[in-house]
């Protein structure tokens, strides 16, 4: 091994996770399961952090549409979260890795024990060569009163569990190949954006939300989370998660994607 341990979040959206008639992508799932298992052999220490416990729970009862009462989506989330740790725990062991599961609210990387218990266990977890999967633990995530349990969406978990973490950089799979200077699924002229060094006013205003049926934030909150990520000195790239194989050419040194950060 010539390399040196290198420590990356890996955050994947929903829509990467469910097809766009709502079923769960499976190729996708297997791809970044087969990928993410041959890096940890390799050496390369890696959290996932995975959306889809609403979608996946929308494909399991077979609903089209999301509702809106929130006990709904959080019920959805109860069911599709187990669905999807099946599904990836049977991949994994396909490619001989475990995972496991952290269910996460903000409040608990607020507070300094429980912020220090959580990361005392995804320690542990990479030592033991374990894939710790993350997630909003949806179903007790609610704002009431001063209790602020919700993180915006995954991105933000995403960007705070790395940083919290000390890792070296964060990747965000989307169902987009890079930040363009406005919304392609809007406009057919858009550009692409490769590097961003720092984030400009322009830059921010490019970012609009989410156009596809089962994202939430958009590019609104990953340019959060690569604020958050460059605030700590550290590196954010996005692209796209068709097929997660992307993954080893990103660790090979290849610019892909848009890169935040120097
Ligand atoms: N400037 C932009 N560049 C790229 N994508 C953008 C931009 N502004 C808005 N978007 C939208 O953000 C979407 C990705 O976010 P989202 O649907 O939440 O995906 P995910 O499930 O991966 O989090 C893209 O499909 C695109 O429609
Ligand atoms: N915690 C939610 C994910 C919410 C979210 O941020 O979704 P996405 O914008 O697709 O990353 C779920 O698992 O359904």
């Amino acid at each position: 091994m010539t390399h040196k341990i290198q420590k990356v979040v890996v955050k994947i959206g929903t829509s990467s996770l469910v097809l766009p008639n709502g079923k769960i992508n499976l190729r996708t799932i297997d791809q970044l399961s087969f990928t993410l298992a041959t890096l940890n052999n390799q050496g390369y220490q890696l959290i996932l952090v995975s959306s889809g416990a609403i979608g996946v729970g929308l494909a399991s009862l077979g609903l089209k549409e999301r509702p809106a009462a929130i006990e709904e989506q959080q019920a959805l989330a109860s069911i599709g979260q187990a669905a999807l740790m099946r599904i990836y725990s049977q991949r994994f062991l396909d490619y001989q890795t475990h995972v496991a599961q952290l269910l996460l609210t903000r409040d608990v990387l607020a507070y300094p024990v429980s912020r220090q218990h959580t990361l005392n266990t995804i320690t542990t977890l990479l030592k033991q060569n374990v894939i710790p999967i993350v997630n909003e633990n949806d179903p007790v995530s609610v704002d009431e009163l001063d209790h602020h349990t919700t993180f915006s969406d995954n991105d933000e978990l995403s960007s705070q569990v790395a940083v919290a973490i000390d890792a070296d950089r964060l990747i965000i799979l989307s169902d987009i190949d890079a930040l363009y200077d406005k919304d392609p699924h809007k406009f057919s002229d858009a550009k692409i954006i490769n590097r961003v060094p720092i984030l400009t006013p322009e830059i921010k205003s490019a970012a609009s939300g989410s156009s596809t049926r089962f994202g939430t934030g958009g590019m609104v909150t990953k340019l959060r989370a690569a604020a958050t990520m460059m605030k700590a000195g550290k590196q954010m790239i996005l692209c796209n998660g068709r097929d997660p194989k992307i993954l080893f050419d990103i660790f090979d040194g290849q610019t892909i994607g848009t890169c935040f950060g120097k």
